[in-house]
This record gives structure tokens, sequence and C-alpha cells, in this order.
């Protein structure tokens, strides 16, 4: 059942504890109450996804509603980024049942072979290889048609997707007036940007049609897919939420090493603690921001560092929070017709009567422009081979891995520049796939309800901003080819100085350090390693020098897959849910 009171709850005791009901945590709630014996209770600090603004969470245009200053999200902003002219950045996380599944912008891209591939051998268990995990990503999802009922034959590959998991799956519910120009300059620069029927097949690197995780015109999250019908159906799951994790509690000593059987937690800062046992294990799956601040509140993490804190140290494993990897983007948007149909008027807030007819459409027959996730396209790519950016070597994980990401809204898609009142407009997205820089999560304060210190450390590396700039100039390439004359009448003027003909580098990184903010990408803060000594935990994602704690979420991936995360960390999440079953025999 769900409670909000942990005074409420019937038993004190489960088999799993599992902290944080977002994406990963969900997963593993789900598949483990598979099994009627097993107990599982899981602990949320944010709130439920219906109720209040709930189709915030539900209309998959409103994406943007759902994070960013919102309800539904942790609110964090980051340190001073000394490359991006020390600017603090927001730095959304969901806040609720699904966690950021239930706020992302639904891009749905597991990576590419060789991306996990790489993961396999620096983790060192073959069950990470590309091979294995096709059959998890499967298990996942569920492709489902665009919601306008159009042929989506042309726009996906069926054998490569699956046919029955929880996460609905499409291509955008609405087509936008880029679609035929984006798909014409594939034809006509091919070399550069190559058509990709499916990114998800393995092979990411082109252009294609964006999925997206919903299904009947709705945001499918882990909430949604996997927790609720979970809870529907099933006795032996419990959610209590609006209830923090405050510290893991070390009750034993197991074949020489400290046993974490038990959980404390809180609703405020000074309200009552209670605990909770594990029979089993605690699963952290509380995210690359919350999971590392509970093992360093549970004194788990740089020894010196927390004892600045006055936390006393339980296990040294100096990685906890470092390795901090997220990804920055950077908009651009060009002013197109007035009379063109973008979304500007649902988006731009000039015309409510628009947006009161779209939310009456949706309300009634869940159709119309509400069911874009903003965008059709995506496109994955690298820079040449001879390029002097890889002149110290090639960060990726091969050559079917990206460099950056380009994709295309119709629509002012900013949230670093001031949107304009009014006029139609479209945007370009460029993102850089495979940073080199590292952040990091550390603690403020030993208590459990100060937000950790976040440092994305963006553009640390001169690698990642020139690739920032090589993508930008790749844009530009695309929105002058033949197929955009005529539509694009001019650049948006913040970005007038980088399009110009004669805009040197130096324009493009001066638009990049004013403009740049943060995908919400952050991995790698509680890293899987199969060196000794080195990283948080092992291969089964079994933290070091402990037992009974195991961590399943985006912290433990200790390279990024070079595309969007979530879909990879529901495989890894299905892949751990079958690791925890075969060592109970569950
Ligand atoms: C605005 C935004 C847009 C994004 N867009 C995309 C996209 O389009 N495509 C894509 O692939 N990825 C996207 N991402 C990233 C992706 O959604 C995340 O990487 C992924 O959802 C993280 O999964 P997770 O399980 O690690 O953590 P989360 O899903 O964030 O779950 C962690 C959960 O733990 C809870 N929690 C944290 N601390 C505690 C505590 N102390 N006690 C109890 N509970 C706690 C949180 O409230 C949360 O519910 C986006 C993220 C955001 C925020």
């Amino acid at each position: 059942a769900l409670y909000n009171d942990p005074s409420k709850l019937n038993s004190t005791t489960y088999d799993f504890i599992v902290v944080g009901a977002g994406t990963a945590g969900n997963v593993i709630a789900a598949r483990l109450t598979e099994n009627p014996s097993v107990r599982v209770l899981v602990v949320e600090a944010g709130v439920s996804d219906t109720g209040y603004r709930s189709q915030d969470l539900q209309i998959p245009l409103f994406g943007p509603r759902a994070s960013i200053n919102s309800p539904f999200d942790w609110n964090y902003t980051t340190t001073p980024q000394k490359g991006l002219n020390n600017r603090v950045l927001t730095y959304a996380r969901g806040y609720v049942l699904g966690g950021s599944s239930s706020t992302n912008y639904l891009t749905w891209t597991r990576g590419s072979r060789d991306d996990y591939d790489r993961l396999a051998k620096v983790i060192g268990d073959n069950s990470y290889s590309w091979n294995n995990m096709i059959k998890y990503f499967k298990k996942s999802e569920q492709w489902v048609h665009p919601r306008d009922g159009r042929d989506d034959s042309d726009e996906y590959s069926p054998d490569v997707h699956g046919t029955n998991g929880p996460i609905l799956l499409s291509t955008g519910g609405v087509r936008t007036v880029m679609d035929t120009r984006v798909l014409a300059t594939t034809e006509q620069l091919s070399e550069e940007f190559p058509f990709n029927l499916d990114a998800n097949s393995g092979d990411i690197l082109g252009v294609g049609w964006l999925q997206s995780t919903m299904g009947d015109g709705s945001r499918s999250s882990s909430s949604t897919a996997y927790l609720r019908p979970a809870l529907s159906s099933r006795k032996n799951l419990d959610v209590l939420i609006q209830t923090r994790a405050t510290k893991l509690i070390k009750t034993g000593t197991l074949k020489g090493v400290p046993r974490f059987g038990r959980l404390e937690v809180g609703q405020t800062t000074s309200s009552r603690r209670f605990t909770f046992t594990a029979r089993k294990e605690i699963v952290l799956s509380a995210g690359a921001v919350g999971s590392p601040q509970i093992l360093m509140l549970s004194g788990i993490g740089d020894a010196p560092d927390l004892s600045k804190l006055g936390i006393k140290s339980t296990v040294s494993l100096p990685d906890v929070g470092k390795n901090l990897i997220d990804r920055p983007v950077v908009g651009a948007q060009y002013i197109v017709p007035n009379d063109t149909a973008t979304i500007d008027p649902i988006t731009l807030g000039e015309d409510p009567a628009a947006l009161t007819a779209a939310l009456a459409e949706w309300t009634t027959n869940k159709t119309g422009l509400l069911t874009s996730a903003g965008s059709n396209f995506i496109g994955f790519f690298r820079v040449p081979d001879n390029s002097t950016i890889l002149k110290k070597g090639d960060p990726t994980a091969g050559p079917g891995s990206s460099h950056y990401e380009l994709a295309w809204q119709a629509a002012f898609a900013s949230s670093t520049q001031t949107p304009p009142n009014s006029g139609r407009y479209i945007s370009n997205i460029h993102v850089v796939t495979t940073p080199t820089s590292r952040g990091s999560i550390t603690l403020n304060s030993s208590n459990p309800f100060t937000a950790p210190i976040i440092d994305p450390n963006f553009f640390d590396t001169n690698y990642d901003l020139s690739v920032m700039v090589y993508a930008i100039r790749s844009a530009q390439r695309f929105i002058k080819a033949q197929p955009w004359n005529g539509f694009v009448l001019a650049p948006y003027p913040d970005f007038a100085p980088v399009l110009a003909d004669n805009s040197t580098d130096a324009d493009v990184v001066t638009y990049i350090q004013k403009f740049t903010r943060t995908i919400h990408h952050p991995v790698g803060t509680a890293i899987a390693s199969k060196e000794k000594g080195k990283g948080v935990v092992d291969s089964n994602l079994l933290v070091k020098k402990a037992s009974g704690i195991r961590i399943v979420d985006a912290s433990v991936f200790p390279i990024s897959p070079s595309v969007h995360p979530v879909a990879g960390i529901y495989g890894v999440a299905e892949l751990a849910a079958d690791k925890i079953k075969k060592a109970y025999h569950i």
C-alpha cells in the first residue's frame, strides 16, 4: 500500500528496502515483488504523481513544467561554473514517484554497441555487454504507435524493440513543419548527416526519428509502468512517500566487513526518526545526487572529508561522490515565417486560446499538440578521425559511439535565454555526449535535509569546449542546407554573431559560455569498478568493503553511454533485478 507517514506502516521489517521510487528503484521493487513471498518497502522523499498538477507529469509537451522550479523537483543549483562565466545553474532531479523518469523530456536512447561493450570491460562483467543487455532493453519496453495514427513503419525498426515490456515507447504524437526538411537534409548532406532508421539498434550514428517514453498520448514513467501496476495488485509491496532516507545504520559485521541492515528515515530536519530493517538488502536507488549523499551521511566515503563535517567513517571509499559526469547543452534558435505552425503559441504563452484548445483535445482524446515531446528528430555524430580535437586521444568507446548530438525542435526552446513574447521559431540543440570533464557531489552538512554541493565542472577540459564548437559549426551546415532556404529567415538575435559568415571560434565560445546549461544527465558518483581499491560497487553493484547495500541507479555508471541515459538505466536495473533474484534464489 501507499503511505505518507512512517508511523502508519504495519511492519518495520522487510526482505528488501529500496531507497528512491525513481527510474531504477521502481524496476527493482516491481521485479522483486513478482514473487509474492518477497516483501519490499520503497522509501521515496518526494510526492505522489497523482493529484495536484499531475497533468504536468502526464502531458508529454509539459516536460519542462514538471521539472525546473516545480513541486516535483528537488530544485537544486550548482556551484558557480568556472567554465561558464561562473554562472550558477539550476540542476533538476525528480522529487516524485517515478523520480526523474516522471519529469524528464522522454527521450529514449540506449547507446551504442561499443558503449556497452566498453562498460562490460570496465566493470569486468560480460553481462553489461551489448549482446546481453539487448534482452533487458527489450524486456523494459513496449513499442506502441504514434498517437496521431500515422503509419510509423519508416520511423523505426520493429525487430530491435520489445513488444510487451512496461515502458510505452513511440515516435512523436504529431508531425511538425520541420520533418520533411530534416529528412531532405539527410538526403542532400548524407555524408555528414546520414539517415538512421533506428538509433536503438546499437548503431547510433546519423539522424533518426526521436523515440519517446509515451503511449496513449501520455508519459510512461517508472511509476506508471512499473510501480503503480505492482502497488495495485500486490500485497507484498509498501511505498512510503514524503519521507527521506537519512542514513544507513550499521547493524553488525559479516565476513569481516560492516553490515548495514537498517535504514533511518525522517520527514523534516527536526521530525522524529524511524528505522526499518532489511532482512536481505537495502538497495540504494536515490540517483546520482541522492545515493552518494546517503552513503556519505552513513560514513561511507572519503574519511578525511567526512570527518570535517563530524561524520564518523564506517567504510573508507574515497570515490563516493567523485567522477560526476554530466553533459553540457546549448541551443540556437532561428526565426521562421509568422504563419508557420510551430508550437510557439502554446509554449511562449502568446495565445491562451490555443493552449485551452490543446488541453481540451488532450483531455478528451489524448491527441494533438500536447502529445509532442517537443522534437521529432535527433542525431548522434563523431568529429572527423583526423580532427585536432582528438590529438590527445579519443574518449569515446569506439567508432560506433558519439562525440556530440544535435536535435531539432519546432519552437523557441531555451531555458537560459529570455524568451520572446511572440513570433515563430525553430531550435537546434547541441550536446557534448562524451565529455571528459569530471565533477563531484560533496556534503555541505551532516544534516540530511541540507542540499549537497553539486559541481558538474562543465568545460573543465579543452576537449569538451572544442567538441561543442564543432557541434555548433556542424549544425550550421545543416541549417544552411537548401531545404531550409526561405524557411529559416534569420538567427534569433542572441545567435546572430555565431551564424555570421565571418564569425570566429571565439564568438562561438562566448555564446557557449553565456548560454550553456546541463542536459540533466549526471552519472558516475558511485561507480562500478572491477579494480580493487577503486570505485564504490562491484560488478554485482554491491557496495565494496560492506555488506547489505547494493546501488542500482545512474550513479554506478563508470562511463556514460554516449546518448541520453534513461533507457540504459532501465536496462541496467532490469539486469540488476535478475542478479538479485539469482543471489537469493527468488
Ligand atoms: C529535467 C530532466 C530532463 C531529462 N531528460 C532526459 C531525457 O529526455 N532522456 C533521458 O534519457 N534522460 C533524461 N534525463 C535524465 C534521466 O531522467 C535520469 O538520468 C534518470 O531518470 C535517473 O534515474 P535514477 O534512477 O538514477 O534516479 P531518479 O529517477 O532521479 O530517482 C531517484 C529517486 O530517489 C529519490 N531520493 C533521492 N534522495 C532520497 C532520499 N534521501 N530518500 C528517499 N528518496 C530519495 C528521488 O526523489 C527520486 O525519486 C533528464 C533528467 C531531468 C531531471
